[in-house]
């Protein structure tokens, strides 16, 4: 029997909110959520894999995928190039499989004019001084780095209100439950109008 199509589920907010770290222990939860990996020219860091954490690509590797539309989304954070190979994401949906994508927010609103039926998930930090004070602790970035990403951080929240969900990432363990609940609310509001149109063609 064919599958109905699976949800795609994107996950934003600004750097250093806990974009990877709420994922990862989303990932440790027994779900059937698939989990795309980005492309990005970024150089790897260290302990990160590639095909793991990203597909660590040139700059020319980048232009060609984007020149040949591989890319679902793609954007320019800080000095990098960061997007999300089309295949992987389309052939899991197509095969009823959730997908989610841990993006920025300008990838994000890209996704939102292709994909408006996506559900759209914005991380919050609890204040702005908790947000700086998390991307001091992770330690990877230098001084002048951590100001433009808090600049950036900025202009992401204002653009809040574009989403369908904002989560409050206060408590790891809370932010994955929050986001476990959305998840199953929209899965059981699809099914439920799935059954709806069923009846409605059968009657
Ligand atoms: N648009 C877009 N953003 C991405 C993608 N992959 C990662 N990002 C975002 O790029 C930003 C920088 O990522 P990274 O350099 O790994 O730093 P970190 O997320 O702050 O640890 C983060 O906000 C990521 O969520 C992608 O495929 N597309
Ligand atoms: N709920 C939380 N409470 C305290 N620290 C957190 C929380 N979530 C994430 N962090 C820490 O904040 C830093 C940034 O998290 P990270 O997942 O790298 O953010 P992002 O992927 O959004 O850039 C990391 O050091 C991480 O351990």
């Amino acid at each position: 029997m064919k599958r109905e199509k699976g949800l795609l589920i994107v996950l934003s907010g600004p750097s250093g909110v806990g974009k990877g770290t709420v994922c990862g222990a989303l990932r440790k939860h027994d779900t059937h959520i698939k989990y795309s990996v980005s492309a990005t020219t970024r150089k790897p860091r260290e302990g990160e894999a590639e095909g793991v954490n990203y597909f660590f690509k040139s700059h020319e590797e980048f232009q060609r995928m984007i020149r040949e539309n591989e890319l679902l989304e793609y954007a320019q954070y800080v000095d990098n190039f960061y997007g999300t190979p089309r295949n992987y994401v389309e052939e899991m949906i197509a095969s009823g499989r959730d997908v989610i994508l841990e993006i920025e927010v300008q990838g994000a609103l890209q996704v939102k004019e292709t994909f408006p039926e996506g559900v759209f998930i914005f991380l919050m930090p609890p204040s702005l001084k908790e947000l700086r004070s998390r991307i001091e602790g992770r330690g990877t970035e230098t001084k002048d780095l951590i100001d433009n990403r808090m600049t950036v951080a900025r202009d992401e929240i204002d653009l809040m209100d574009k989403y369908d969900y904002v989560v409050e990432n206060d408590e790891v363990e809370a932010a994955v439950e929050r986001i476990k609940s959305i998840v199953t609310a929209e899965n059981c509001k699809k099914e439920r109008l799935i059954h709806l149109y069923k009846e409605l063609v059968e009657e």
